[in-house]
């Protein structure tokens, strides 16, 4: 019995042991799991307390950041205020005179009460009252003026901002100059290039006229008798120079080939130019410094015959051969043949070939004329002057003369003064209309009489005066 019960109990110990033992495990495993769990908490204790001081960290920064923004606001509100002020000021810029006028006012004010006290104080009476008015003004005044130096201030602020952009216009100024210099240059090329045609123009004008007169003035001693002429006469056309008496028509082509020079008070000024050649003034070739022209030389070449015939009292033959001996033609058959030539261009030859040796002045009028012509042609000349050739004549010896220069203006040069307006539509290319001394005209002859420029001429023309 005692055995069983001993058993017993020692399975029950052995049960108990096992349980103690399965007990001691699970307290093992729990006290792990604590001993892990422990350890988790007091991470998470840890990370708390991290996040924990983050936070405050984070609260600071955030505080931080709203005073940051805190002032950011209030400098944007000063700001606001500040433009408010600014454009209170240029709004009050533009009330200065207003201002001023406020200060002048209020000044006036100020002296009216300094002479109202000084009356008040002649007649003692409480000055109070206008001393506290008085302070009220200058107190104005001053706020006034203070805000006149303000806008003044913004003024000068202004200045400068408009002397950056005074300076960006005169860059621009500046660029402009140079483009327009640069135009400008360009544009002086152009007119030097027009210059230098009109120089070659002028040349061709100068090398194709049998005279280019240039600023023509005439004096007889005191007397002016031709103002500041300008022309140019074409060759181998016939010219007619018209004009009331005295307007100085005999003048002007008697200057041509110096014929005035003959008289003791004559005097010229300005140029006339022959054939392209040579100034008939200075005698020199304005080609050639060196080459000369005589005078006798220039009256060779332009030939004058006058309005009464004057042939030389010897023959025919010798008028007509008398020049070109002169000029060292010697051989007889050359004269004889020139002589012959000369005739006949002045449509004389016919009448006088039998009769050379007959002195000229017995021929009649218009044959004299036509002798005369004779003479000039054998000098071989390119312009002939006539100064009213047919007026000495009858009507028919007249008509044959102008058939005569119809025919000889293909060889030369034929400048003609007439008083015969119908002479002068009859036979002359171009006419020169002059009016006491000056050159009024100078046209082909159709244009001149059927539609002049000036009033003067038409006058003329018309016979409205003579
Ligand atoms: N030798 C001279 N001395 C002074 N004056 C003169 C001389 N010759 C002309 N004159 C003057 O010069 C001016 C122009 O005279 P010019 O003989 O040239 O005129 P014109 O037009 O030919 O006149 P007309 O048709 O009457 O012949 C006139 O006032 C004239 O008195």
């Amino acid at each position: 019995m005692k055995s069983t019960t001993y058993q017993n109990f020692k399975e029950l110990l052995n049960k108990k042991i096992e349980n103690l033992n399965d007990f001691k495990v699970k307290n093992n495993l729990l006290k792990n799991k604590i001993n892990i769990e422990a350890k988790v908490l007091k991470n998470l204790e840890l990370k708390e307390l991290e996040i924990f001081n983050l936070e405050k960290k984070l609260q600071k920064n955030l505080d931080k950041i709203d005073q940051k923004i805190l002032k950011l606001k209030t400098n944007l509100l000063k700001n606001k205020e500040k433009i408010l002020d600014l454009q209170d000021l240029l709004e009050d810029k533009n009330n200065l005179s207003k201002y001023k006028k406020e200060i002048e006012k209020k000044s006036f004010e100020i002296n009216q009460i300094k002479n109202k006290i000084k009356i008040f104080k002649r007649e003692k009476k409480p000055l109070s009252a206008f001393y506290s008015l008085n302070y009220k003004n200058n107190k104005e005044i001053k706020k006034i003026k203070k805000r006149i130096k303000k806008i003044n201030k913004c003024k000068e602020n202004k200045i400068s901002i408009k002397t950056a952009k005074l300076k960006q216009k005169n860059n621009k100024i500046d660029i402009n100059l140079k483009i327009q210099e640069h135009d400008l240059n360009k544009f002086i090329g152009l007119i030097k290039k027009a210059n230098n045609v009109l120089v070659k123009k002028e040349k061709k004008i100068i090398e194709e006229m049998a005279f280019v007169v240039k600023d023509l003035n005439v004096y007889y001693g005191t007397k002016k008798a031709l103002f500041n002429v300008n022309i140019e006469i074409p060759r181998k056309k016939i010219i007619a120079i018209i004009g009331p008496s005295g307007c100085g028509k005999s003048t002007f082509l008697r200057t041509l080939n110096r014929i005035n020079d003959e008289i003791s008070n004559f005097k010229s000024e300005g140029e006339i130019l022959l054939n392209g050649e040579y100034d008939i003034f200075k005698l020199k070739s304005i080609k050639n410094n060196y080459d000369k022209l005589e005078l006798t030389e220039l009256r060779t070449r332009v030939g004058m015959i006058f309005q009464k015939p004057n042939p030389f009292p010897i023959s025919i033959y010798k008028n007509v051969s008398y020049g070109p001996k002169i000029n060292g033609i010697k051989n007889k058959s050359l004269l004889n043949q020139i002589v012959q030539d000369s005739l006949e261009k002045a449509a004389l030859w016919n009448e006088v070939k039998e009769n050379l040796k007959e002195n000229g002045t017995s021929l009649s009028g218009g044959q004299q004329q036509r002798l005369c012509i004779a003479r000039s042609i054998a000098n071989n000349p390119e312009i002939l002057l006539m100064d009213e050739p047919t007026s000495a004549l009858d009507p028919i010896a007249a008509s044959k003369i102008e058939n005569l220069l119809l025919n000889l203006k293909k060889d030369y040069t034929i400048i003609m003064v007439t008083h015969s307006m119908q002479q002068a539509i009859r036979i002359s290319d171009y006419t020169a209309f002059f009016y006491q001394g000056k050159l009024i005209e100078f046209a082909p002859t159709e244009k001149l009489f059927k539609n002049p420029i000036q009033k003067r001429t038409h006058d003329y023309v018309l016979g409205k005066f003579g």
